[in-house]
């Protein structure tokens, strides 16, 4: 049994709690362990799991977030560099799922998270197992 670490940008409550939903059902659905843990935004979610793998406790990440385009820039910017610091984290060898939303607004955002569409929660989950099951075959 695998140990799995959510790290959640507790962002946009509403659509958290259906990423959550789908990424908690698909790591229970293979059999695994998860525990959830929250930072502020997408930008802490790499420095965040960055901080956890040091603790050797986790087989496997999956960073749970949304980002909606707003007014400036600053879109540019959470959405790039979240992703960014996680392909890092990747390259470096760690099991991670990106269901880091990044939506023009709410609604393509709604329709990603909600487990019964989309369901880019458990997707995530699934992507962070298979590059688990990867790592093994590779050790
Ligand atoms: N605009 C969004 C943010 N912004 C906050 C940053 O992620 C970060 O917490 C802040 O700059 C402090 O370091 N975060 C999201 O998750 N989603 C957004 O739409
Ligand atoms: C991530 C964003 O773009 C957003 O939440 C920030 O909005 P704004 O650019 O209107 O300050």
């Amino acid at each position: 049994m695998a140990r799995v670490l959510i790290v959640e940008a507790r962002f946009y409550t509403h659509l958290n709690d259906m990423l959550l939903e789908g990424a908690r059902a698909a790591i229970e659905q293979a059999g695994h362990s998860h525990e959830t843990i929250t930072v502020p935004g997408a930008l802490e979610l790499p420095g965040a799991i960055g901080l956890a793998a040091e603790s050797g406790r986790y087989d496997a990440y999956v960073a749970i977030g949304v980002v909606i385009r707003g007014e400036t820039y600053h879109f540019e910017i959470v959405a790039g560099e979240s992703a960014r610091g996680l392909m890092a984290l990747s390259m470096d060898g760690l099991a991670i799922g990106n269901g880091i939303l990044t939506t023009e607004d709410e609604a393509q955002a709604l329709t990603r998270a909600k487990p019964t569409e989309k369901d880019k929660g458990g997707e995530a989950a699934k992507a962070a197992l298979a590059m688990l099951a990867l790592r093994e075959r590779f050790a």
